[in-house]
């Protein structure tokens, strides 16, 4: 069984939400971001959404565009990230699910990128520029190697869309709390349980919630409604604030990042 289905089926039978941190692989560099990942697992986090950098982002607000520079400034590949799991897997169990842009996959082609993947221990794919529309050929492929594909469902979304998008998702759905970017904000949108509500109405598949969360508080309030709770501004903005004192950046992201588990598990 899939690492992802099986987590959360535990959680469900646990009455317990899943904590899903964001880390993008190769910041501050690629050997801290493994260290990162292992860190956060010890912290509380049942999967871990590892994000591959990229130079045209989307949906990525200033926090994860300082990210993914940095990142870039290693000129990390698919390939090596890749590799960072494989090496990674030999540690731990955790879930991981890549987010990953489009491009990079093409130009690995599809084929070979799913395969990979699943050699290294990838668990699912997030590809935040492929709608479902466009992903026909991914969503027959990735199931060969046993990849969820999760997609991302906006307070835009119309019910038909939702619909569309609960049916293909495998793993869980991906909920955006907000119409805009990536990144912590003091306030959670009302939009949330209206969107969860409806969504919950097409599927029982796992919902989980990202864009935005950004405190202990907020993550206990979307617990109540989700099956999973996504944090990646907030956690990086921790690692910035240490990022030249390495010994201190591992103590804050794990007392930050336990203190969000708390706050998810409360
Ligand atoms: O940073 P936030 O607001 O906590 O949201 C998580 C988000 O960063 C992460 O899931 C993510 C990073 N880049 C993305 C692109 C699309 C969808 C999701 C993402």
């Amino acid at each position: 069984m899939n690492r992802i289905d099986k987590k959360f089926q535990e959680l469900r039978d646990q009455g317990a939400t899943a904590f899903m941190p964001y880390l993008c692989a190769g910041d501050p560099n690629p050997e801290l971001t493994s260290k990162l990942l292992l860190t956060l697992e010890e912290a509380g986090a049942d999967l871990i959404e590892l994000g591959v950098p990229f130079s045209d982002p989307i949906a990525d607000g200033p926090t994860v565009q300082r990210a993914s520079e940095r990142a870039l400034t290693h000129h990390i590949s698919l390939q090596e990230i890749l590799e960072m799991v494989a090496t990674v897997r030999t540690q731990t169990d955790i879930p991981i699910a890549l987010m990953s842009y489009y491009n990079p996959i093409f130009r690995m082609g599809e084929d070979a990128f799913c395969q990979v993947a699943q050699d290294a221990g990838v668990d699912g794919v997030i590809v935040p520029d492929l709608p479902p529309e466009q992903a026909q050929s991914l969503l027959e492929i990735a199931p060969r190697y046993n990849l969820a594909t999760i997609f991302l469902v906006a307070p835009t979304s119309p019910p038909e869309r939702m619909q569309l998008i609960a049916s293909v998702s495998t793993g869980f759905i991906y909920c955006v709390s907000v119409t805009g970017v990536t990144g912590a904000r003091a306030m959670l949108s009302d939009e949330i349980a209206p969107m969860i509500a409806e969504l919950r109405k097409h599927t029982d598949k796992p919902i989980s919630v990202g864009f935005g969360v950004s405190t202990p508080d907020q993550a206990t309030q979307i617990a109540q409604i989700a099956d999973g709770v996504i944090v990646g501004s907030a956690i990086i903005n921790v690692v910035e604030e240490h990022i030249n004192d390495e010994a201190r950046l591992f103590t804050a992201v794990k007392q930050f990042a336990s203190d969000l588990t708390a706050g998810v598990k409360r």
